[in-house]
């Protein structure tokens, strides 16, 4: 079974949280579904430095990262993930698409009225 070092960004500006939907996806879990934007972490690479490479790439956002906020180890049913948070701010709220398929800013009390990967679930009662 894969086992897969992936960092996450809750990025603050103003008040709200950005939230990025992923597309049409392999496996249907994971479908449409929100995640905190990040990804995996290269051989060698510092978490923070990840997070901040991931967010240039996928979202062209510059991003301040802040404290860790939580550490999750999820098993879905083809891989496991050790996913860790990151408090972060940005200096703006326009981002660029390039891989997912919507993105929306929302205040943390409205976080939970989207549908997470399940791996995301425990990160949101830490915000
Ligand atoms: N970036 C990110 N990935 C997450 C979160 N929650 C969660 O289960 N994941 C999963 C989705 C992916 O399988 C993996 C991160 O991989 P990745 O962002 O490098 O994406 P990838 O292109 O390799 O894979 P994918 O988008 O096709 O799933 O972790 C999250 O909050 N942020």
């Amino acid at each position: 079974m894969k086992h897969y070092k992936v960092v996450a960004a809750v990025i603050e500006h103003e008040g709200a949280i950005l939230c990025t939907q992923k597309g049409e996806h392999n496996y249907p879990y994971l479908s449409y579904k929100y995640e905190f934007p990040g990804g995996k972490v290269e051989h060698g690479e510092r978490d923070e430095d990840a997070l901040i490479r991931e967010i240039d790439e996928e979202l062209a956002l510059c991003i301040r990262v802040n404290r860790k906020i939580a550490v999750v180890n999820h098993q879905y049913p083809d891989f496991m993930i050790t996913l860790t948070a990151f408090h972060c701010n940005s200096t703006s709220r326009d981002v660029t698409l390039v891989e997912h398929l919507h993105a929306v800013w929302l205040p943390k009390e409205k976080l939970k009225t989207l549908a997470w990967a399940a791996a995301d679930q425990p990160i949101l009662q830490y915000l």
